[in-house]
């Protein structure tokens, strides 16, 4: 068992401790891992190392069972969410997170009111029109000789549901303490493996099942959203009007899984819903360039449109619209699920380094393929045909220890 998880929480961990002569009721929770209660004595940075300890120990153990068995993840994923205590620990050690360590903006960076400033200026400041303005005349243009492209008439084929009324369905995945629920102008469901809180649903997303879409007007869905039912075990497709995977897809020990999330969302989310992703990396903001050009390429490929990347210190933030309803994935002469890796997919000895490694020097037919435009992939890069403007903050380089999972571990 894990140090982590082999605690008792009504028994000192080390009976070599009592007797006690002066008793603090606080004193075993500030030595065991297994206690999530702020310690007085532990300094601010003790605290959140052993609390990042926690939720890091969880995402080294998944990964390795998931090597150690070569890919049989079904089963490891079973009984990963069967082992009730390790993940009640984790989600405890996240809130904790959340509430006493990141509360303070530039901790936890801000991801939350990002996802939020996006929302507001695609869905209410008339972002979303402009975009599909912009679709629109470059249709025109690749269509017709660009002499009478110059005389052409403002759009005429953008929906009056480019503007946004009532409240923006959000969908937070992996939502753990429902971050998005004090927000007004959302109507958040909050769904997690194992809820922090009481608000945020059980809901397994690899295993949710998707059901066809409502036929009802916008005041009936939001009344079917109001009265889910935890456990949700299925969903109606074409849902919601965003989708937040805020530090989700490092979680899963495999592209396979964060490819099935992306999937997933895409059939959740409405014509020209939004799907936003956060994913953790301290390194500088040149530095995993060509992950984050593949990380577009297999999303696009599901049927989105990237909108905006942001890297901030320790995170790389993403939105992408809904521009089809059809997937146009061609698995068959592209591997895109394998596009959806992470650094750690490719370290073997994560347990005794601690460290982050690379993707293999010896480049495959993929990373080839990538590479010839990959190097371009900068945070609101021209390429970018969506990109509006937004603050691009460039990553300071990261000590050592800070290179996995580092948002967990900053102070
Ligand atoms: C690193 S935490 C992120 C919490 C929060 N979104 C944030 O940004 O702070 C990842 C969360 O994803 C949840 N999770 C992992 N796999 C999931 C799945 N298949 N379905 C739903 N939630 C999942 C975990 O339980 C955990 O609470």
């Amino acid at each position: 068992m894990d140090r982590a998880t082999d605690v008792d929480p009504g028994e000192p961990a080390n009976p070599e401790r009592r007797p006690d002569p002066d008793p603090d009721p606080d004193r075993d929770r500030d030595r065991d891992p297994g206690f999530m209660v702020i310690p007085r004595a532990a300094s601010c940075r003790e605290q959140q190392e052993r609390l990042s300890g926690v939720v890091k120990n969880v995402h080294r153990k998944l990964r390795r069972k998931y090597k150690e068995a070569v890919g049989d993840f079904e089963k490891i994923w079973r009984e990963h969410c069967e082992d009730e205590q390790t993940l009640s620990e984790y989600a405890l050690a996240m809130k904790n997170l959340a509430d006493h360590h990141w509360a303070n903006k530039c901790e936890g960076e801000g991801r939350i009111e990002w996802c939020r400033s996006v929302c507001q200026e695609y869905f209410l400041d008339g972002g979303m029109k402009r975009m599909l303005e912009k679709d629109e005349k470059n249709a025109r243009l690749a269509a017709i000789p660009p002499a009478a492209a110059l005389g052409a008439q403002p759009s005429t084929l953008v929906p009056s549901s480019a503007s946004h009324r009532g409240k923006m369905r959000l969908l937070d995945v992996g939502s753990c303490f429902n971050p998005f629920l004090e927000f007004d102008e959302f109507l958040t469901v909050g769904i997690d493996i194992v809820p922090a809180v009481e608000s945020v649903y059980k809901c397994d997303f690899l295993n949710l099942q998707l059901q066809q879409p409502l036929q009802l007007a916008g005041d009936a869905v939001d009344a079917f959203l109001r009265h889910l039912r935890s456990p949700i075990d299925a969903l109606p497709a074409q849902l919601f009007h965003v989708a937040v995977f805020s530090l989700l897809l490092s979680y899963f020990p495999s592209p396979y899984q964060r490819w099935i999330c992306c999937k997933k969302a895409h059939e959740l989310l409405a014509l020209n819903g939004l799907l936003l992703i956060i994913t953790p990396d301290s390194s500088h903001q040149n530095r995993h360039a060509l992950m984050m050009r593949s990380w577009r390429v297999a999303v696009e490929s599901l049927g989105f449109r990237r909108c905006k990347y942001v890297k901030f210190s320790h995170m790389h933030l993403l939105a992408f619209r809904k521009v089809s309803l059809a997937t146009s994935s061609d698995l068959v002469s592209r591997n895109y699920p394998e596009m959806l890796y992470i650094p750690q997919d490719y370290n073997a000895n994560e347990e005794e380094d601690g460290g982050e490694a690379e993707p293999p020097q010896a480049r495959s037919e993929l990373e080839d393929d990538q590479l010839a435009w990959g190097f371009a992939e900068l945070p609101e890069a021209p390429c970018d045909s969506d990109s509006s403007s937004g603050d691009s903050q460039s990553g300071s380089v990261p000590g050592f220890q800070e290179l996995e999972d580092p948002i967990l571990l900053q102070s």
